[in-house]
């Protein structure tokens, strides 16, 4: 094969007979070679045009498991923008991306070899990660080269990938100079299971059922007034924090705890003497209306803890271990020390009542693990101050479907936390900081030296600047893996540091801001959020102009798959089984952005159509074997187009310019719906039925040419949604110089043609085939005569010919018909009420014809009774007396004889 020829018919499928297509369809011959061959030739390589870009910020898959079909999914509704766009014109930039670095391939490889990151130096970890990894983007770029997504593949990245590390580790610079992080040490949302921190997006509820514990604390002294009581109440579900209690907390409003408060208590089992406060925070609807605060328990502790300056009492670990401050419970886990507490609270008569409860706890998203709040040193990007201008940057974004932009809203609006980028693993990027040994001032890497690992890397300087000592200690932690997936649009555009400008800037500029950010809406807190900070804080801008956010694929429990979780079907599973073009048919019939479960039958519809399209083709291929194929636009005059031709041309206009519209909002399972329905209904079953049978009859050129140039427009019409089948008929039939992806998109012509004409003859059309079929008559059966009372303009000839018709006449009036009351039904909902007992006698009247309709009335046995419009429905029937069969259509009535 030579550099740029499409594969010959031989090589593209097994279905060549030498004679024209053969009778099926060969998906598993013909798929995989134009897969092979679109990637070889570069089929979809972005040329760098800076004024016809059109820049999609593909989602990198984490590298967390195998891919599944939700992403099947996602990536195919991408591939139809793409694919559509570029034969519209535009110079398309489809990138493909690797998110393998962070927690979520730390996990897979652990799963994956059967060990704990602990067992390692971070160099022997990463190690193990990157080769777990590499086999897993082997197979990511297998998965999506099977799917016909056309990726540009010389625009690939992966987030651990050093020039990625470069850009990540700028972001950090550049956020840093612009005073918009700081480094506190300070309360963390921490997941014990990983022994990291995490960002307040990275929690999520999860059901628990656990125990609610009165547990009695005793009065040391009382405040504002005195009392009889020696002790009060404390509910609590994690009596395990018993140690951590630095305070009781009374309620302003709580006039029976008022006294209380000003007094100190002492904690059971313990034995630290706490102060009794009082704050407004304490919920009075939950359990006695006083409450501990224990650093920490919740949110709320913590601000506690800051609000009234309390002692830090820290009972439990990194990793979810009893601390020394919990004595004889030291070295336990969580869930242990809780057992044992309660068992001892219990025994020493601490304990009223442990009462079963459920209740919502925060979980690690990545691992379930319920997390903790500890107090370590973290690097955080300043977020609160401006959640009003990411709001308004939210706003400038063209949001599908429009509802997206809500949950957008409502996670701005429940931020609590400054994000936390600071993580405290092993395979991710590096800090480029090293700290002043002995004043603790930061360090940052040059810009220059990066990418950077401090731990190996030496300071870019030789003396504090602030102090002037000379040793440094570096950074050990790595970033949050979302704040590097955050700056995609950035890695798309080549954003990086120009030394010689002393500025940063972009390689390709065009590509940013990108025109498409498309993704599943689990991630909108996650990627599109962090996306927005980051892009808008380094450029100014919003980072995209339209975004699609579409639904999760679901499995058998109605959750969404995910490869993580393990729930998933491998899109292997499907397209060894399926044509990939018809899992790519039923990914067009869900509506953006709902949720859908994956049910198989769903592939079967898309199985049909390929072969209708395969067998239409066969058709077209043997009605015009002798003729050149080659149509240009100017080669058929419209004035010498027969009405039938013309007529479908026009249909298939209006079809063009709808179907662009469709794909240009985005509206895919409406594109392929009515794309279906018309060239199933109107092209196959009417027009090229029409078509044989005058081309059958000798050369006609008028036809031949709409043949070929709606079948020319329907494979181009169908390409973005079916690449494989339409290349493989498009090469076999027309012989081009290059793929029919790159073929321009159809525009319409602008026929002219009585389109209600034309629609009232297929009806007559589709009258008399059934009329036919119905009476036990070969379709090419010879009628007599047909008049039609209907407007047919100019294709009473049309019909006449396909339907085998000796003399047609076509007239504007109605034939002589009689109109009757066939049938008059009552609705006795209301009939029956008002009526009552007379309801038979209405009966028998009607039964015996003895009724009449007066305007809306009915009236009823002489006049008797009188229904009004509500009350009843008319059915009506229409016969025709005169000579030969009457056959009816929404437009026509047509009379055979
Ligand atoms: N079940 C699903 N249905 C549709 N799209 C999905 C589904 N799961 C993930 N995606 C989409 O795939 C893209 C890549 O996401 P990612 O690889 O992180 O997914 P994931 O399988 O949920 O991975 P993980 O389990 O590691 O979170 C995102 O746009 C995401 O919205």
């Amino acid at each position: 094969m030579s550099e740029s020829e499409p594969p010959s018919s031989d090589e593209s499928s097994a279905n060549n007979d030498h004679e024209g297509l053969s009778d099926e369809y060969d998906p598993e011959a013909v798929e995989p070679v134009w897969q092979d061959y679109w990637v070889e030739q570069d089929t979809y390589a972005y040329s760098g045009n800076t004024d016809t870009q059109y820049t999609i910020d593909t989602p990198p898959p984490t590298v967390s498991g195998g891919l599944h079909i939700g992403h099947l999914y996602g990536l195919t509704l991408m591939d139809f923008v793409a694919r559509f766009k570029r034969m519209y014109g535009d110079d398309v930039f489809f990138p493909f991306g690797y998110d393998d670095n962070g927690i979520a391939s730390e996990r897979l490889t652990e799963r994956e070899l059967g060990v704990n990151h602990g067992d390692f130096t971070r160099r022997e970890f990463q190690e193990k990660c990157r080769g777990v990894c590499k086999d897993y983007e082997a197979e990511f770029t297998d998965n999506v080269q099977s799917l016909a997504i056309s990726v540009d593949w010389d625009q690939t990245y992966k987030t651990i990938s050093p020039q990625v590390q470069r850009t990540s580790q700028l972001s950090f610079i550049d956020l840093y100079d612009q005073g918009r992080e700081y480094r506190h040490h300070a309360p963390t949302i921490w997941c014990p299971e990983c022994e990291t921190a995490i960002s307040q997006v990275e929690q999520e509820d999860l059901d628990k059922q656990t125990k609610f514990n009165d547990i009695d604390f005793d009065i040391v002294e009382f405040g504002e007034g005195e009392g009889d009581e020696e002790t009060f109440t404390i509910s609590t579900t994690r009596p395990e924090l018993l140690p951590a209690c630095v305070s009781v907390f009374v309620h302003p409003d709580d006039d029976e705890n008022q006294h209380l408060v000003g007094g100190t208590a002492r904690v059971p089992l313990f034995g630290q003497e706490v102060p009794i406060l009082e704050d407004d925070r304490v919920d009075l609807e939950t359990g006695s209306g006083l409450v501990m605060c224990c650093t920490f328990g919740d949110q709320t502790d913590i601000e506690w803890y800051q609000a009234h300056d309390l002692e830090l009492r820290i009972a439990i670990d990194e990793s979810g271990t009893m601390t020394d401050l919990a004595d004889t419970y030291e070295g336990m886990s969580t869930a242990e020390a809780r057992e044992a507490i309660i068992e001892d609270l219990d025994k020493q008569g601490h304990l009223l009542e442990s009462r079963d409860h459920h209740h919502t706890v925060q979980v690690h998203e990545r691992c379930d693990e319920e997390v903790e709040y500890l107090v370590t040193e973290q690097w955080y990007i300043e977020i609160l101050d401006k959640k009003e201008e990411y709001l308004e940057a939210g706003r400038q974004i063209d949001w599908q479907p429009e509802k997206m932009f809500t949950r957008y809203k409502h996670w701005i609006e429940g931020l609590e936390w400054d994000w936390c980028i600071s993580r405290q693993r092993d395979s991710g990027i590096p800090f480029p900081v090293w700290y002043c040994q002995d004043c603790d001032e930061t360090i940052l890497a040059d810009r220059e030296q990066l990418p950077v690992d401090p731990l190996v890397d030496e300071p870019s300087t030789d003396a504090c600047p602030e102090c002037g000592h000379e040793e440094f200690v570096a950074d050990e932690d790595v970033f949050d893996t979302w704040a590097t997936s955050s700056l995609t649009p950035l890695v798309n555009a080549g954003w990086d540091w120009n030394s010689e400008a002393g500025a940063l800037n972009m390689e390709r500029p065009e590509v940013y801001p990108m025109n498409l950010r498309p993704q599943g809406h689990d991630i909108i807190s996650f990627w599109l959020f962090h996306t927005i900070v980051k892009c808008y804080e380094h450029t100014g801008e919003v980072p995209f102009k339209d975004v699609i956010i579409h639904g999760m694929v679901l499995d058998e429990n109605r959750e969404a798959m995910s490869k993580s979780k393990g729930n998933i079907i491998p899109p292997r599973d499907i397209i060894d089984e399926y044509p990939t073009d018809a899992t790519r048919y039923w990914t067009a019939s869900a509506s953006i952005g709902d949720d859908f479960p994956y049910r198989e039958n769903a592939l079967e519809a898309g199985e049909r159509l390929l072969q209708k399209l395969w067998n239409a083709s066969r058709l077209v291929d043997q009605l015009t074997e002798d003729i050149d194929r080659s149509i240009t636009d100017d080669e058929m005059v419209e004035s010498e187009l027969a009405d039938i031709d013309r007529w479908f041309l026009a249909q298939l206009d209006e079809m063009t310019e709808t179907l662009t519209e469709r794909f240009h909002n985005y509206e895919f399972a409406k594109a392929r719906d009515e794309l279906r329905t018309f060239f199933w209904s109107t092209f196959c079953d009417d027009y090229l039925e029409i078509a044989k049978q005058r081309l059958s009859d000798g050369g006609n050129a008028s036809t031949q040419y709409t043949v070929l140039r709606a079948h020319q427009t329907f494979l181009k019409l169908w390409a973005p949604l079916l690449p494989h089948v339409t290349e493989e008929l498009y090469q076999r039939l027309y012989s081009p110089e290059e793929s029919l992806h790159l073929e321009e998109w159809p525009e319409p012509v602008g026929y002219d043609a009585d389109l209600e004409a034309g629609e009232t003859a297929m009806e007559v059309i589709g009258a008399l085939r059934r009329y036919k079929t119905e009476s036990g008559l070969p379709l090419n059966q010879q009628l007599e005569e047909v008049d039609i009372y209907g407007h047919v303009g100019g294709f009473a000839d049309a019909v006449a010919d396909v339907m085998h018709v000796e003399s047609i006449d076509s007239f504007t009036t109605e034939p002589d018909i009689t109109t009757e009351i066939s049938d008059v039904n009552l609705d006795y909902s209301i009939v029956g009420p008002e009526f009552g007992g007379e309801v038979s006698a209405i009966d028998d009247a009607i039964e015996a014809g003895n009724f009449a309709v007066t305007g809306e009335t009915l009236e009823i046995a002489d006049g008797t009774f009188e229904l009004n419009s509500e009350m009843f429905e008319i059915q009506k029937s229409r016969t025709y007396s005169g000579d030969g069969e009457m056959l009816e259509t929404e437009r026509a009535v047509v009379i055979v004889r």
